[in-house]
């Protein structure tokens, strides 16, 4: 019966070929010194992934433009997007489920055929003699001339208080003359492409202008930024307009529109005389890009369906 060679018992025998197996499995054995970093290496590039691809989500590769500033749009260009459920808790206007004004079909359109560029320039103008007079001390400042609300510093003043008769000299009739003519063709092209009847949409407040530039916010009325529904912040409103007065990529950079959608954020670029406009909902998530440089101008005119909450077009006292 043959002897059997048990575990580790060393023997005079064991050839070199043995032998330099047996220190190739030593040394496979011995401990690398950079083992202990190898699980929190592996931890760090995981984690590392995870934000890049959650930044990418969050910011540009998420971000497709829905209009660009170069393009001209002779049409509005119409996407129609789900109401959100808000709408049932709300009073309609009138009050069948018809057509009339509460938003039964939801959406966002942008055209460049309601407001000329020399309108355009002319409503510029305007803002900016206005906002000469005062300015937020931050970057962003409004006037409503409806209110007569300003920026001033770190406040706001009443132009037609503070200036009293003097306001005449700043603004003219032609002035509100031109806000009026192009709020009336902006409540028309919103009818017509939500199916409206245009003379149940009433101009509601606040409607102002907006002037938006790089200097970083003094007060958290400056800031502009943030992610909102336009029916949430400011109550009656149920179809918001805004119309750009300068020039994404020209006059400014950053400064882009962006509805925040569920998978996806939508960019609309502003561009001088360019109107966009959408049903005030929760179906109409945004916010504004910020300004990275250049000056931004615009104008946010807002409708209700609600008489209770509509208010006469700006007039010169
Ligand atoms: O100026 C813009 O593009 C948007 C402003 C806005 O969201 C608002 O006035 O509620
Ligand atoms: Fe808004």
């Amino acid at each position: 019966m043959a002897v059997q060679r048990r575990g580790n018992v060393k023997t005079a025998d064991t050839t070199p070929f043995e032998k330099q197996i047996k220190r190739v499995i030593l040394q496979s054995q011995t401990k690398s010194p950079y083992r202990g970093y190898i699980v929190p290496l592996l931890a760090l590039i995981g984690t590392v992934a995870l934000l890049t691809w959650l930044c990418s989500v969050w910011t540009n590769d998420n971000t497709e433009t829905m209009v660009s500033q170069e393009e001209v749009l002779t049409q509005p260009r119409v996407f129609m997007v789900q109401c959100s459920e808000d709408y049932q808790k709300y009073k309609h206007f009138p009050d069948v489920l018809s057509s009339g004004c509460t938003p039964m079909k939801c959406g966002r359109a942008v055209s460049d055929s309601v407001v000329t560029a020399d309108e355009a320039r002319a409503l510029k103008r305007l803002a900016e003699k206005g906002l000469a007079l005062g300015g937020s001390d931050g970057g962003a400042s409004i006037l409503d001339l409806h209110s007569g609300a300003m920026s001033m510093g770190r406040k706001f003043i009443n132009i037609y208080r503070y200036f009293n008769d003097q306001i005449r000299d700043i603004f003219t009739e032609e002035d509100f003359e031109l806000y009026r003519v192009v709020r009336g063709r902006i409540q028309t092209v919103i009818a017509e492409t939500f199916g409206l009847d245009s003379s149940q949409l009433y101009l509601t407040k606040p409607t102002f202008f907006s002037r938006i530039n790089s200097t970083s916010a003094k007060t958290p009325h400056d800031e502009y930024w943030h992610p909102h529904i336009d029916k949430v912040t400011y109550g009656s409103f149920d179809y918001t307009s805004l119309l750009y007065l300068t020039d994404y990529g020209v006059d400014f950079i950053g400064g882009r529109f962006i509805f925040m959608d569920i998978n996806r954020n939508r960019t609309v670029e502003p561009r001088a005389g360019r109107v966009s406009f959408f049903s005030s909902g929760s179906e109409n998530l945004h916010r504004v890009e910020k300004v990275a440089w250049g000056t931004r101008y615009a104008i946010t005119v807002s409708f209700t369906c609600d008489p209770d909450y509509a208010i006469a077009d700006p007039s010169l006292p």
